[in-house]
């Protein structure tokens, strides 16, 4: 039997509001529905998946989800929920972005089996681009009044934020495209549903206002919370920026640590949301950490199923080797042992360092090489005490002293290096290939 939709999103935590007579609409008849992206970058990254993730369940309930690229909005600049006027990017960065955009979401959605309610993917660009400023202010811009458009929140704010430097007109006017977009998908595609992140509400509005007024259609939204972190940073982000979709970008490694040290709070969240696994088993998975929270499955699982939905089984488990290797008890035996693909794997996510050979060939003293070399310490004196405490190991064995001579008999492979300072951070020496 096909989930039921809302209730579906419900449970997960996934609504955060919702135009009335939405469920019924669902529930009358195969619905089309649609969630834009603006491709300011040619990858996705995981604050992306959320919707994503709305369109799958919709997909999965039997009805047809449309992923809509905006690379008409993209030169725009949606205002909402920015403090800042935005920079306008150019036609050939917004061809490449859409391209990398669009191999991501096809792992995502069911764009081609032969479903009646395949995905769709629509770009913006195509019905705005001949569209003259005069028609489009004569047909559209009159059946929205800017009282209204000044109502919005995302105008409100940003106006208060800077009086003064205020808001171009061009972003002021981004609601009126997307309001135009949904009344396009509307006429061409019956499509009666937009949804988004809760600060799309007010540009989905302008939309719904717009069929309303001009065509007498009656259309719906709905909106998914923003995804909120429990020590109140910003979700998606790491001290080395944002989490993308893109191995380029984030390694699948670092991709996997990345769910594997959300909260114990937000993991319970976090695997409704982002994994597609049923309330029975998310429930038994909830039971079984509870009673060994120190474990971890429940991030074990979540960083599962997300890492497999974005890159694959293989990456996966070579995440999870890689983890094993940095973080677990791994031997250095171990780690001599394994051949030069499989290192240069590992070690794609960690910070690397290239060295010279010759400067291994007669040893070098740890503290030279750390400090002085490569500056992974900030002082000799910090190396020292870390050292003291066992704190610093290379290629798995503990530092004995920091004035520790290291020559070539260290090369895992005869090129690399592994060194481990405290916890937490790895680093990779690489003999520089001359
Ligand atoms: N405004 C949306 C993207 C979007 C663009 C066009 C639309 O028709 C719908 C949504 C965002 O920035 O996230």
């Amino acid at each position: 039997m096909p989930i039921n939709f809302i209730e579906e999103l419900r449970w997960r935590g996934m609504i955060h509001n919702i135009t009335p007579g939405t469920e019924e609409q669902l529930e009358k008849e195969m619905t089309v529905a649609y969630m834009g992206i603006d491709p300011t970058a040619d990858s996705l990254h995981v604050g992306h998946l959320v919707g994503v993730m709305m369109l799958k369940h919709f997909q999965q309930a039997g009805h047809c989800p449309i992923v809509l690229i905006g690379g008409a909005t993209g030169m725009i600049g949606d205002p909402s929920m920015k403090s800042q006027e935005r920079n306008l990017l150019n036609e050939e960065t917004l061809r490449k972005n859409q391209n990398g955009i669009r191999i991501q979401l096809a792992k995502l959605l069911d764009f081609d089996s032969n479903i009646s309610n395949i995905a769709i993917l629509v770009n913006n660009y195509d019905w705005i681009r001949d569209y003259s400023f005069l028609n489009f202010i004569r047909d559209i811009g009159k059946y929205i009044t800017v009282n209204y458009m000044m109502s919005k929140d995302s105008v409100r704010k940003r106006l208060a934020a800077d009086a003064k430097v205020g808001m171009s007109f061009t972003e002021f006017s981004y609601q009126l495209f997307q309001g135009y977009d949904y009344l396009f998908l509307y006429e061409n595609y019956n499509c009666r549903l937009q949804m988004g992140g809760a600060d799309q509400w007010g540009n989905i509005t302008t939309g719904i206002e717009l069929i309303r007024k001009k065509v007498g259609g009656k259309v719906f939204a709905l909106t998914c919370p923003l995804i909120t972190k429990t020590d109140g940073s910003k979700f998606g982000k790491t001290e080395a920026g944002n989490i993308w979709l893109d191995k380029r970008y984030t390694s699948p490694y670092k991709f996997y640590q990345f769910w594997l040290n959300v909260s114990d709070i937000d993991a319970e969240k976090y695997i409704r949301i982002f994994t597609v696994l049923s309330k029975k088993e998310i429930e038994n998975l909830i039971s079984k950490h509870k009673l060994a929270p120190h474990l971890r499955s429940l991030q074990r699982s979540l960083a599962k199923e997300v890492t497999i939905m974005v890159h694959s089984q293989e990456d996966y488990e070579m995440a999870v080797k890689t983890s094993t290797i940095l973080f677990g008890n791994a031997t250095s035996s171990f780690l001599k042992q394994l051949d030069k693909d499989t290192l240069e794997n590992i070690f794609v996510g960690i910070p690397q360092f290239e060295i010279f050979k010759e400067s291994l060939s007669l040893g070098i003293k740890a503290v030279d090489l750390l400090v002085d070399n490569i500056h992974i310490f900030s002082s000799r004196g910090e190396m020292r005490k870390l050292v003291q405490n066992g704190g610093v190991s290379i290629n798995k064995e503990k530092l004995p002293i920091f004035d520790h001579l290291i020559d070539c008999s260290y090369l895992l492979r005869g090129r690399y290096i592994l060194v481990q300072k405290g916890k937490k951070n790895c680093f990779l020496l690489k003999v520089k290939s001359s």
